[in-house]
């Protein structure tokens, strides 16, 4: 008895010793992801010089000769990783999701604009990150509060028909960007913010994702390109301060107002201003430093809110509509749908109104998932050298995913190029027969927000925006394509994937 319990003993210990030892042998002896040889300098100036729309078809066919997850190594010591499969994309950001979650240090330009000016999707994973984030999700964007902006959404629906019945034929996009624009600057600063102040925060917000994109040779050897290019250093200073001087006046009144609300609350008197803005949520943060936000982190934060917004949503309601001009049989089924659930006299769609409209849901996230404004998340780093799909993923690099080619998935969507709605209705005409869940938390098979940790923030926001707008466009006017003009869905980059040749419409006003 002894014997065979030695003898099992010494076999249980070697398993064990063997898969410890093996564990860590296959963690030495992992590599790099495949990818193309580099060569110090000349491969920095040459990737430096791609957008990702250069890039894109490069990877395409890199993934096709070595697999869904390749490196492509810049000539320094940060290798960027890419990977293309849905199911490596739950792997590493849901399963995985904590190693998955930090973002790699920024550099160069990137440093005034964000790590020493604070945003939310620069800060490394880990509490600072977990406060900033907590504030916009839980606290600034609970369903209650973005209720409470319903007013703000109607004013500025209002001045968006109007301003399209006066255009003709119309080219909607930046009717668009202003209106979106609009009820986020109302978010973030407060209802009494009034137009001339809209629009000098739009003027000084529009040039700042073209700015770095335009300064991203600054990037490069940032110590050397200060002296190198000190005439673009300069140029960037002088729009990063321009911008501190249109933002911090709008921070400083609700700074002021905070502070009479609490002498007023502690006399005992009703200060009579319940509505949150942004602006307030940050004022009142307490940071895990113990101490509060300074003023160059809320200009920070506040022009990430605006711009991390305004692009993305904007560029998916021009590409849905250009969808519904495209295939009419969508934009009837669509107004048939509206006039069942709320009938033919009612003027405006309500929020309340969209819970019961399926279809209309079924064509945003069609949109959504055909035009993703975002072909790449932000760039991902991981906390620790970590393993995917045998593959070693440095700490010191970046992880990408794809978002477009998950999208387009041909083993996941049946002719996956084609806008086609009805594939998100349930159990109907051959529908998924499931609540699409655009978390992507059991199953990514499309993540137009990312997934995981890093998950967009505000996608709730953002349906509810495309959702709103979607409705009353169609509800408010019969939209159709110029005479002899087909619309064309070619796309180009621009921060985000926009048309390439914009939306053009005739719009006729549906009588009610
Ligand atoms: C259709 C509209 C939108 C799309 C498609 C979109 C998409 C995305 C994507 C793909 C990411 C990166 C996720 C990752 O890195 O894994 C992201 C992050 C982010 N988005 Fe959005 N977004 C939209 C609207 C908005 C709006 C309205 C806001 C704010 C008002 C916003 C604020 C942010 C922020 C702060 C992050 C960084 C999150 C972090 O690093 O923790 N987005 N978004």
């Amino acid at each position: 008895m002894e014997f065979w319990f030695v003898i099992i003993l010494s076999i249980c210990l070697a398993a064990l010793l063997k898969l410890i030892l093996g564990l860590s042998s296959s963690r030495r002896k992992l590599k790099l992801p495949p990818g193309p040889l580099s060569l110090p300098f000349i491969s920095d100036l040459f990737w430096v010089r791609k957008s990702f729309a250069d890039l894109e078809p490069i990877l395409r066919s890199l993934h096709a000769k070595y697999g869904p997850v390749v490196a492509l190594r810049r000539g320094g010591s940060r290798p960027a990783v890419f990977v293309s499969s849905r199911l490596l994309a739950h792997q590493a950001l849901v399963q995985d999701g904590a190693t998955f979650a930090d973002r790699p240090p920024t550099v160069g330009v990137e440093t005034i604009s964000t790590s020493r000016h604070r945003k939310i999707n620069s800060t490394p994973y880990g509490p600072m990150w977990q406060v900033l984030r907590r504030n916009l999700t839980a606290e600034f964007l609970h369903p209650v509060r973005v209720r409470s902006y319903s007013p703000a959404r109607k004013w500025v629906l209002k001045k968006l028909l109007d301003s399209l019945r006066r255009d003709e034929p119309v080219q909607p996009v930046g009717h668009f960007r202003c209106t979106i624009f609009s009820i986020l600057v109302h978010m973030c600063f407060g209802d009494r913010i009034d137009e001339q102040q809209i629009k000098e925060v739009e003027e000084v917000q529009r040039v700042m994702p073209l700015i770095l994109g335009r300064f991203e040779i600054l990037n490069l050897w940032p110590s050397l390109g200060k002296v190198l290019f000190r005439r673009q250093w300069k140029e960037f200073n002088r729009l990063s301060q321009k911008q501190k001087k249109v933002l911090l006046p709008l921070i400083r009144v609700h700074a002021i107002a905070s502070r009479t609300k609490k002498r007023k609350e502690e006399q005992g008197k009703d200060y009579g201003d319940n509505v949150v803005c942004y602006a307030d949520t940050l004022l009142n943060l307490e940071l895990p430093e113990k101490r509060k936000l300074n003023e160059d982190e809320m200009v920070s934060l506040c022009s990430e809110f605006l711009n991390g917004g305004t692009g993305s949503t904007s560029t998916a309601l021009q590409w849905i509509m250009a969808n519904i001009v495209k295939y009419p049989a969508v934009q009837e089924t669509l107004y048939s749908e509206i006039r069942a659930m709320i009938g033919p006299k009612v003027v405006t769609v309500d929020e309340d109104d969209l819970q019961r409209l399926p279809y209309l849901k079924a064509v945003v996230l069609e949109g959504l998932r055909r035009h993703p404004p975002a072909h790449h998340v932000l760039p991902h780093a991981v906390t620790e050298d970590t393993e995917l799909d045998g593959f070693l993923i440095p700490r010191k690099g970046t992880v990408n995913f794809m978002v477009a080619e998950m999208g387009w998935d041909p083993e996941v969507w049946e002719d996956p190029m084609a806008f086609r709605p009805d594939r998100f209705l349930v159990n109907r005409h051959g529908g998924g027969g499931m609540e699409f869940d655009i978390t992507g938390a059991k199953e990514i098979k499309m993540m137009p927000f990312g997934a995981g940790l890093r998950m967009c923030p505000a996608y709730t926001l953002a349906l509810l925006h495309l959702e709103y707008f979607v409705a009353n466009l169609v509800w408010a006017f019969e939209w159709k394509a110029v005479d002899g003009d087909e619309v064309d869905l070619s796309e180009k980059e621009e921060h985000t994937f926009v048309m390439k040749n914009p939306l053009q419409a005739i719009l006729t006003p549906r009588l009610k």
